[in-house]
């Protein structure tokens, strides 16, 4: 499907006379792995909030899949299709890989009614493929808590999956990763965004020069510069408050 998923139009976001977000325009394509970057406290992390309806906009409107989301619960916007993956795992450690995807595909139910029930043909075909998605079929019994860092935050980009997102959100998810983990990452990332589009939050720039198709910088709550890597890696304004004088927010 051509066209755009999300408009982000005009968007701020006032705590109580510190706009953290101001006027900020960007949209995403349908099937688009876009990277935000920025320094620390540029307003990423708001705008994601903003996105999956989190935090409330004082000004400007959020129009997801052709309906607009700025007024909708954190709720109806999962149920519409907005996904989002948190930096730290949440898998349950005491249930196996296959339960933890079984508890995500039937997302409304409790712990208990979810494992006692059996799943449908449809929801047993989609963790399967899942499971072969994020390289974890072979490890499909074994219990979550076992599994290394990466693949638990595979696991979990697994759960949000099998809630067939349309958009999907990702907080840092190669934070803490080994180099081969991060590379299976950025291919599963690949992967997901020829069906849906991602949105990734990211500090690691050789993640983001690796697999970024297109690029958007924050800074002090604004867009600095949008555009591909090459483009933003030369603008003078990016370099100057992010890859120069601000590397310290940067890993290499
Ligand atoms: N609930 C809140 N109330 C007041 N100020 C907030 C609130 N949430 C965030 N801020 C402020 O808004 C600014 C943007 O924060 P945000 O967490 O979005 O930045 P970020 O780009 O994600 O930074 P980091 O890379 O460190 O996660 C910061 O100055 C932060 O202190």
């Amino acid at each position: 499907m051509a066209g755009t998923i999300l408009y982000l139009e005009n968007v701020t976001v006032d705590f109580d006379g510190f706009k953290a977000i101001q006027n900020l325009n960007s949209y995403i394509e349908y099937g688009e792995l876009r990277f935000l970057i920025g320094p620390n406290g540029a307003g990423k992390t708001t705008l994601l909030d903003v996105i999956c309806g989190k935090t409330k906009l004082t000004e400007g409107r959020v129009i997801f899949d052709n309906t607009e989301i700025t007024r909708k619960s954190e709720h109806e916007i999962v149920k519409m299709g907005i996904c989002r993956k948190f930096q730290t795992p949440s898998v349950f450690n005491n249930l196996t890989v296959f339960e933890n995807l079984e508890l995500a595909v039937q997302k409304h139910r409790g712990i208990l009614a979810s494992l006692f029930r059996n799943l449908t043909a449809e929801q047993a075909e989609k963790i399967n493929a899942t499971l072969e998605n994020i390289g974890l079929a072979d490890q499909a019994g074994v219990k979550a808590g076992s599994l290394s860092h990466g693949q638990k935050q595979w696991l979990e980009i697994g759960m949000q999956l099998v809630q067939d997102p349309e958009l999907l959100l990702l907080d840092e998810p190669v934070a803490g990763m080994t180099k081969k983990e991060t590379e299976k990452t950025g291919q599963l990332l690949r992967e997901i965004a020829k069906n849906r589009s991602v949105l990734v939050v990211e500090h690691d720039m050789e993640f983001v020069r690796n697999f970024a198709q297109k690029v958007t910088v924050m800074h002090e709550g604004k867009i600095l510069c949008e555009g591909t890597v090459d483009k933003v890696q030369s603008d003078p304004k990016v370099i100057e408050v992010y890859l120069g004088r601000g590397r310290e927010n940067v890993k290499h």
